[in-house]
């Protein structure tokens, strides 16, 4: 039985699995399978995943459940959070870059870029 991991500490603790599935055997392991098959076949992933999404959140839409809507964007995060490990990126640098936009009004910031363009 897995044993019980606070929320607050999930993204931390995978990152820390997902570089320590670099060095592990494809054959034991699904995230190692995916840094050996390499970024195309992760980005195959992401993109499946980001398409389940899309359909679990207009069935939700539909249904009023969003049990698969949780699922599926788990599902994305997760091959997400793989697709930067194995670019040598994680969670961190996601986090700083939403950080750095904090307060900053969606509609400001592209008015500031068409200013500049
Ligand atoms: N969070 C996850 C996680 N979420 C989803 N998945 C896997 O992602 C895959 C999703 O693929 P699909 O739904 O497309 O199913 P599929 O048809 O089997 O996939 P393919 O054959 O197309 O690859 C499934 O095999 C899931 O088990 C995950 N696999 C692993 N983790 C985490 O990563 C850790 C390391 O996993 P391993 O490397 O397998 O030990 C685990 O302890 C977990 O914490």
């Amino acid at each position: 039985m897995s044993k019980a991991i606070d929320t607050r500490d999930v993204l931390g603790a995978l990152t820390d699995v997902l570089e320590a599935r670099k060095a592990a055997d494809p054959d034991s392991s699904y995230v190692a399978s995916l840094h050996h098959k390499g970024l195309n076949k992760i980005l195959e992933k992401v993109g499946e995943e980001c398409t389940e999404m899309l359909l679990a959140a207009k069935d939700a839409q539909q249904t009023g459940n969003a049990d698969e809507l949780v699922y599926e964007t788990a599902d994305l995060w997760f091959h997400s959070l793989v697709a930067l490990s194995h670019m040598g990126l994680g969670p961190d640098d996601v986090l700083r870059e939403l950080a750095r936009r904090f307060d900053l009004s969606g509609l400001e910031e592209k008015a500031a870029r068409k200013s500049q363009s």
